[in-house]
């Protein structure tokens, strides 16, 4: 693969460079003109060309995204702040969609970077048809890139998609910084917010599966094997490929233990799964996107105290609750992991394992963040993983989380689009007990009808066919209680040995 040059690039037509600038562009966004160095810089070396039809199609390929950059209150926070995190520039490519997706798409970047412990000092996408294949940007975008890196000071470059091993040298070559894409960002977050054995377990497994194929992609072996365009790799076998084929061989043996370990942790929660299953509890589970508000929810709805970050995946390992309808019903509630648009695939096999749990719950709910900027987005994208569980006939509640900071037309929008839904708002109340009346109605009944004379000494009987069942009549006999209720089958038989003598 060779690098284009910028003449090549401006002349490409898949490059949409004839396309007019967005006639008014969005609050907040603005396309800034690049340096003049810059422009001088290009039409040297495209002379066909004249200058100003290339300043502003160039414009046009490259905005910047104002805004992005964290907001410092004070001088010794930017201190603090430069000694532990690294500093970041985020870079997209802007393949389809309005200009107001792309913006979306830099800033849920820019979030998961903060999320990450980055400093976001400045974003900028590109208009193409489809990323570079040599550099992700073009090599005449990566130039630019790296004048952005130089002024902003910035030691790391943030890719919004998965690049290409290649696709990651070459950009480095050009930037001088370190490059990392929005793969190896998610999986950064996932170590730092694992918490339980599995989950540690699972991302350490999903980071080797992504090193793998990039082992050749680090160290210098590799841009001899990548350079001169060849292809010839295998020409060049010598003591760097040696090294690499032992790291690979020993990456490969320790996910093949990981694997093992993982399916034994998986047994042991299948069993108190299938204990709860037994026990006929019913079970709901919290799903929704990212920082959507499923802790807080959960926290709402049961009082349990679940870590509540303003950041993305905070949680990561599955929470379950016990809960209790209004009515005195007993059920489990689980907290899962967020959901995020383009998640790496192995990261989606990696979680599969907590999704499970909402592919066999009774009830889902599926939390959106109505104060988003796009959130049937984010409901079509959980969606899309649900359906990837097999969960599309669990019965689902839209909840449109947030209500108090919503936009209302937004709020009405999606009521009446979803049509089993409704908005609350984790923070003030709002809503809840609607949602608790909900639950209620939407749980599934237990179907077994008895009568039965349930001596005193047996009162955690009548106390499970509260929590488990539903409880029609209760009367206080001199013999026990005299109890018509409906509950699942095994407590059915349970009570069947104190069936009331008739007469
Ligand atoms: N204004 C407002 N903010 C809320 C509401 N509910 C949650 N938040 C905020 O949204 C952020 C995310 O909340 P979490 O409950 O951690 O969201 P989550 O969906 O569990 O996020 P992950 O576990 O990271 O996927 C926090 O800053 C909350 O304080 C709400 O009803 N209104
Ligand atoms: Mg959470």
């Amino acid at each position: 693969m060779t690098f284009s040059s910028p003449s090549q690039d401006a002349q490409d037509p898949q490059h949409d460079h004839g396309k007019p600038l967005a006639p008014s562009l969005p609050e907040g966004l603005r396309a800034e003109a690049l340096m003049e160095e810059d422009v001088a810089w290009s039409q040297e070396i495209d002379s066909e060309r004249d200058g100003e039809q290339y300043d502003r199609s160039e414009r046009a390929a490259l905005r910047r995204v104002a805004g992005l950059s964290t907001e410092l209150e004070d001088v010794t926070e930017v201190e603090y702040r430069q000694l532990r995190l690294e500093r970041v520039v985020l870079v997209g490519v802007w393949t389809s969609g309005t200009l107001q997706d792309a913006e979306n798409s830099l800033a849920e970047l820019a979030a998961l970077a903060e999320t990450a412990g980055a400093l976001v000092l400045d974003g900028v996408f590109q208009r193409r048809d489809k990323p570079d294949p040599a550099t992700y940007i073009g090599s005449g975008k990566a130039m630019e890139l790296r004048d952005i890196v130089l002024e902003t000071g910035a030691d790391t470059v943030v890719c919004d998609g998965e690049l290409s091993p290649g696709q990651l040298i070459h950009l480095e070559d050009v930037v001088k910084v370190k490059v990392v894409d929005r793969t190896a960002l998610i999986l950064d977050i996932f170590a730092q917010h694992a918490k339980s054995r599995e989950g540690k377990a699972q991302v350490a497994l999903a980071q080797m599966q992504y090193m793998l194929p990039r082992l050749r992609g680090w160290g210098q072996s590799l841009s001899r094997q990548m350079g001169g365009g060849g292809g010839g790799g295998m020409a060049t076998r010598g003591p760097g490929e040696t090294k690499i084929e032992t790291d690979r061989r020993r990456i490969r043996e320790k996910m093949a233990k990981m694997r093992r370990e993982i399916a034994e942790m998986k047994t042991g929660r299948d069993i108190k799964r299938q204990e709860r299953k037994r026990n006929k509890v019913p079970s709901v589970a919290i799903a929704g996107y990212t920082n959507a508000g499923k802790s807080s929810l959960l926290n709402r709805l049961t009082g349990a105290g679940v870590l509540v970050e303003n950041a993305l995946f905070a949680t990561l390992d599955p929470t379950v609750r016990k809960a209790e309808t209004p009515s005195g019903r007993v059920y489990t509630l689980a907290d899962t992991v967020g959901f995020v648009r383009h998640l790496p695939h192995h990261l989606v096999e990696a979680f599969r394992s907590t999704m499970e749990e909402v592919g066999e719950s009774d009830l889902i709910l599926h939390v959106v963040d109505g104060s988003h900027p796009a959130p049937e987005e984010q409901l079509a994208a959980v969606r899309e993983v649900i359906r990837d569980v097999g969960a599309t006939d669990v019965p689902e509640i839209v909840v449109v989380n947030k209500a108090d900071a919503a936009d209302p037309l937004v709020l009405q929008r999606l009521l009446r689009t979803e049509r089993h839904a409704l908005a609350v708002s984790a923070r003030t109340g709002e809503g809840i007990d609607k949602l608790l009346a909900l639950i209620d109605a939407e749980l599934p009944r237990p179907s077994v009808e008895i009568e039965a004379l349930v001596p005193y000494t047996q009162g955690a009987l009548v106390a499970r066919a509260h929590s488990e069942g539903e409880v029609l009549s209760e009367e206080h006999t001199g013999e026990g209680t005299l109890l018509r209720a409906l509950v699942h089958e095994e407590l059915a038989a349970e009570l069947s040995t104190f069936v009331p003598a008739k007469g």
